[in-house]
């Protein structure tokens, strides 16, 4: 019988709704994968909320917590990391010694990193110091970045003019160490209205995938969460990195067509969980030829 895999999943919680680990732990779960959720911060629900409470997680309490792991003998069966939201630069570090650690233990551990750093004009953004860490730090030890196009640009300093400039962009990110680049969301002048796009850039080629673009009175939160979770999920079950990315592409639409059938402002996770597990739709990740 096939193993089931093991993934730590380091970020946020809220105790009402989906965010972080509270957008990607169950579908993790309902694809397949033992998740160990660790928690960067509990809130009461998402910050695009504009008001919230809770607490963040002490840095050390990261390397801690994985160090307990490792006490009873559970590290070595840690196939993958996957990290989000960061409330500091300290608490990226954090994650990094974790990393190590688990590396340490198993050598053939992933480790996707999703570079999220808010939407500025939802009032949300993260500090100067985070994106440098995740540039300059975190990209040199990932084997996987998920970043959306707003990512993109910061790492570039730039905003996108065209697909093939999001392409370049992707690769100079590759350049710094990743195997793959999933961008998970783009944005050019020039991008059909009525699509969403994602790119995926590899050492062994480009592929482009669209899927509709559906219509919210609220942009639903906790979509990229969701993406970069089901993203590595799939690659841990066995799908080559482009498998991974059509099958994350239908999962999250299905999730997305349920949200917006139930006019539901939050993710509608638990209604779409067999349309997550078995996607109806699906989406052709094109090779883009140079
Ligand atoms: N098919 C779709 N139609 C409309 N909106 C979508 C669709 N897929 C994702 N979204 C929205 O697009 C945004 C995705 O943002 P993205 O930049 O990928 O990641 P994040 O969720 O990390 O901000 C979110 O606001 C999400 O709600
Ligand atoms: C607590 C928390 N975690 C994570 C996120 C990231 O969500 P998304 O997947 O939409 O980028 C948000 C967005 O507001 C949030 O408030
Ligand atoms: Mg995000």
């Amino acid at each position: 019988m096939k193993r089931t895999p093991h993934l730590l999943a380091i970020q946020s919680h809220v105790v009402f709704g989906h965010a972080g680990n509270s957008a990607a732990v169950f579908p993790m779960q309902r694809v397949g994968v033992n998740v160990w959720p660790l928690n960067t911060v509990q809130f009461s629900n998402h910050t695009q909320y504009g008001q919230w409470t809770g607490e963040v997680l002490a840095p050390e309490q990261i390397p801690a917590l994985v160090e307990g792991i490792a006490a009873i003998g559970e590290l070595g069966h840690c196939d993958a990391v996957l990290s989000g939201y960061l409330g500091s630069a300290a608490q990226g570090r954090a994650i990094l010694t974790g990393v190590a650690r688990i590396k340490a233990a198993n050598p053939k551990a992933l480790y996707l990193c999703d570079p999220v750093m808010g939407h500025p004009e939802k009032g949300c953004i993260v500090a100067p110091e985070v994106s440098e860490f995740l540039l300059e730090e975190a990209a040199a030890v990932a084997d996987l970045m998920c970043p959306n196009q707003l990512e993109l640009d910061s790492f570039s300093g730039r905003k996108a003019q065209s697909l093939l400039d999001c392409l370049a962009m992707a690769r100079a990110l590759l350049a710094r160490g990743p195997k793959a680049v999933l961008v998970k969301h783009l944005a050019y002048p020039g991008k059909p209205d009525d699509s969403f796009e994602m790119l995926l850039v590899t050492a062994d080629g480009s592929w482009h995938l669209r899927r509709p673009l559906l219509a919210f009175p609220r942009q639903p939160v906790g979509v990229g969460d969701l993406t970069s979770g089901l993203f590595l999920a799939r690659i841990l079950l066995g799908d080559s990195l482009v498998a991974a990315l059509e099958f994350t592409a239908a999962a999250v639409h299905e999730v997305l067509l349920e949200t917006q059938a139930c006019t539901s402002y939050e993710l509608e996770l638990v209604r779409a969980q067999d349309r997550i597990a078995h996607p109806r739709v699906r989406f052709e990740a094109v090779p883009i030829s140079l």
